[in-house]
């Protein structure tokens, strides 16, 4: 056992709610236990998914979410989208940076809107991708699935590349997440921390169970014992 003691956060991603019941079921996951409501923003473009925008992240603070908003976009080009976010309560902005053409001044953008920024990596793009711009991160996101779709299986070459992520958060000096995206769940969720993750998005794992606070418990015990 390793004693890592991380400061862990538990991600539910609304991808897998019920969408009729958003606000609802953000709430329910958050009294079950989640740190903070992954926002999965697909534009069947960059994705072959459309899910939802700035004005769904808007009408969820208005219902009365206050936990951070941790607004992942996999949307093609990204400028855009990133003040609108800002304004309808995000609190992490990520990206990938192969949908902006100038990912400095998209990182930049976040910043300047008050937000926290973040890349998003695909499991086949490099960690060289954030070599020269890790001093602008709060956030590293790393997909253990091809993005555009929840519920797909985790894939294990993820391991590796999180400790290498790892390494290199540790020697930038700053305070940058490490979170992990896709195929999280009781059985993955484990050798994810070991391997130096410490914000983890769960979709389906969480919201198909018919207890939210039971699996989000069950997560908590594990990071426990990591
Ligand atoms: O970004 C995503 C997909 O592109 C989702 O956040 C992710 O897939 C979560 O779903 P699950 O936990 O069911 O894998
Ligand atoms: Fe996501």
């Amino acid at each position: 056992m390793q004693n890592l003691k991380r400061d862990y956060k538990i991600a539910p991603s609304i991808l897998s709610a019920d969408f009729a019941r958003l606000g609802e079921e953000a709430d329910a996951v958050l009294a079950a236990g989640g740190d903070m409501i992954h926002f999965d923003v697909m534009d069947n473009h960059y994705v072959p998914n459309l899910t939802f925008g700035p004005m769904v992240c808007k009408a969820l603070r208005q219902y009365g979410i206050t936990a951070p908003i941790d607004v992942h976009l996999m949307v093609e080009p990204v400028d855009d989208l990133i003040e609108q976010f800002a304004e309808a309560g995000a609190s992490y902005i990520t990206f990938h940076p192969e949908a902006s053409r100038h990912v400095d001044r998209s990182l930049q953008l976040i910043e300047s809107a008050g937000c926290k920024a973040g890349l998003v990596l695909n499991p086949a793009s490099s960690l060289d991708l954030i070599k020269h711009v890790v001093q602008r991160l709060d956030m590293l996101l790393l997909m253990s699935v091809n993005p555009g779709f929840g519920g797909q299986k985790f894939i294990p070459a993820t391991l590796d590349k999180l400790r290498e992520a790892r390494a290199l958060i540790d020697a930038s000096g700053r305070d940058i997440r490490l979170e992990v995206d896709g195929g999280v769940n009781l059985e993955t969720l484990k050798s994810v921390a070991e391997a130096g993750a410490d914000t983890f998005v769960a979709g389906s794992a969480i919201f198909n169970a018919p207890d939210y606070a039971d699996v989000i418990g069950q997560m908590r015990q594990q990071l426990a014992e990591v």
